[in-house]
């Protein structure tokens, strides 16, 4: 008999190269696939309605089996059931993961995107060594560890006003988990032309949001927001930070909707949002307005009759991971190269860093004088004073005592513009040359100095 020492190490050895096995498969199915498989090449056929649970299932799923109001029935149901998941990041997940684990049918799941480093705080199917992976391979891959009785099929694509429809047909329940306005309307419209429920969550910061769309008469998602919100006032989670617990309870609540809707119990929160505050410990429940009668997508007279041009009208991305806002002009703007040339030739100049203080004991550059996006917006006394005193002395450095250029950075060029344009519509400044550096302190991290922290 080996030592136990012997046989724990064994055992880790046997775990990690199943580790590399498998993310070795997938990099192998990411290669084949080219990213760009076609919704269409998919296998269209539903699932066929099951008569009978296996030994195994019962085994399996006898803790949920005995409750009275799933009983047998309902989990035939699930195992009938085919469900696509829109977006495999915070959310869509711990979704999954349940939904998987609860004995769904199959799981359709959809993402462009590759797992990164600040995913792994959120995105719980994905794992380090995954690092650059379509996630949906490394989701499907995790999915099939935890049940290979589920079947996932994965495509590593944006849903698109070209794909979205005739995915979607071919589930039962759709799940929405991304995170931009383009794509939340894209999918509703696409749900309610193709028949099918959609059960939403969103999440920000320490607060979420669920409610199932397009449900035995109750609102779709233009009802609720007929028109999209300004692309400059959504804030996403690269911007506004979320805690990765919060998606958990979100995307956990997500799947509690989509598995009562598919074992026919029927959901809880057709017509109703549910509020979720996660500093203060509170969930609230709100109405919601009733389906619209003249609702372009689901009332009476509808005029989306076929998927639209998302992007144009929300004036925002929908595969853009930076978001980037354009509200100034190229030449109220300078790239991040020119700015470092800027810099390396000595030319006097102001950097304003207008990130948050958080942000900002992150890291910073050491050169750039600090005042937050926020006081600006206010007019902040104490920071309008800073700005007077940096703006004074800089002029005394400069020659004949012409003015020096303010450059704004932030984040990720988003903010710094906003910042601009507050400055630029103070009297007492307009004067000066005000720009804003592309691509923020996250292009000096990718172009300029390699050493610098990304967050
Ligand atoms: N149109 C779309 N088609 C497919 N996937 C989408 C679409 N829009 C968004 N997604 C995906 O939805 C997921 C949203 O999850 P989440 O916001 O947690 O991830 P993220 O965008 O990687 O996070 P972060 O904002 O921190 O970079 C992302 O993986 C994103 O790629
Ligand atoms: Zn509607």
């Amino acid at each position: 008999m080996a030592a136990r020492e012997e046989v724990l190490a064994l055992q880790a050895e046997v775990a990690q190269r199943e580790e590399e096995l498998s993310s070795l498969k997938q990099r192998l199915a990411a290669a084949l696939s080219t990213g760009q498989e076609s919704a269409r090449s998919v296998p269209v056929s539903p699932l066929p309605p099951r008569a009978a649970l296996s030994r195994e299932e019962i085994r399996r799923y006898s803790r949920q089996l005995v409750l009275p109001e799933l009983g047998m029935q309902g989990q035939l149901r699930l195992a009938a059931a085919a469900v696509l998941v829109v977006g495999c990041g915070g959310l869509g997940c711990p979704l999954a993961q349940y939904l998987a684990a609860a004995g769904v049918g199959r799981l359709g799941l959809v993402d462009y995107d590759v797992v990164e480093a600040s995913n792994l705080a959120r995105q719980v199917l994905h794992g380090e060594a995954l690092a650059g992976q379509a996630k949906v391979f490394s989701a499907a891959a995790a999915l099939r560890r935890l049940n290979s009785a589920v079947e996932c099929v994965p495509y590593a694509q944006a849903l698109t006003p070209a794909t979205a429809l005739d995915l979607v047909r071919r589930y039962d329940v759709v799940a929405d988990c991304s995170d931009n306005a383009p794509t939340r309307y894209l999918v509703s419209d696409a749900c309610v032309l193709a028949g099918r429920p959609l059960v939403s969550a969103s999440a920000l910061r320490f607060e979420g949001q669920l409610t199932v769309y397009h449900y035995g008469g109750g609102p779709c998602y233009r009802c609720v927001f007929p028109r999209p919100p300004p692309a400059e006032t959504v804030t996403s989670c690269a911007d506004g930070g979320v805690l990765g617990a919060v998606t958990g309870v979100l995307g956990c609540l997500q799947a509690l909707e989509v598995l009562k809707t598919a074992a026919g119990l029927g959901p809880s929160y057709s017509g109703r949002l549910l509020l979720f505050d996660a500093l203060r410990g509170d969930f609230r429940c709100i109405r919601l307005r009733r389906r619209r009668p003249d609702c372009a997508a689901c009332g009476e007279r509808p005029t989306v009759t076929d998927l639209q041009d998302y992007e144009s009208f929300c004036g925002s991305s929908a595969t853009d991971k930076c978001r980037s806002l354009r509200l100034l002009s190229p030449e109220e703007r300078i790239s991040i190269m020119d700015y470092k040339r800027l810099l390396d030739s000595r030319s006097p100049h102001l950097l304003l860093d207008v990130r948050p203080q958080v942000e900002v004991d992150i890291c910073r550059l050491p050169h750039a004088l600090h005042i937050p996006l926020k006081s600006l917006e206010r007019r902040d006394a104490e920071s309008l004073k800073v700005l007077g005193e940096a703006i004074r002395e800089g002029k005394q450095g400069a020659q004949e005592g012409a003015s020096v250029p303010i450059y704004v950075i932030c984040k990720l060029g988003n903010d710094s513009q906003k910042a601009v344009k507050i400055l630029q519509s103070w009297a007492d400044l307009d004067s000066l040359t005000v720009k804003d550096v592309v691509g923020g302190l996250m292009a000096w991290a990718a172009k300029i100095d390699g050493t610098f922290p990304q967050y």
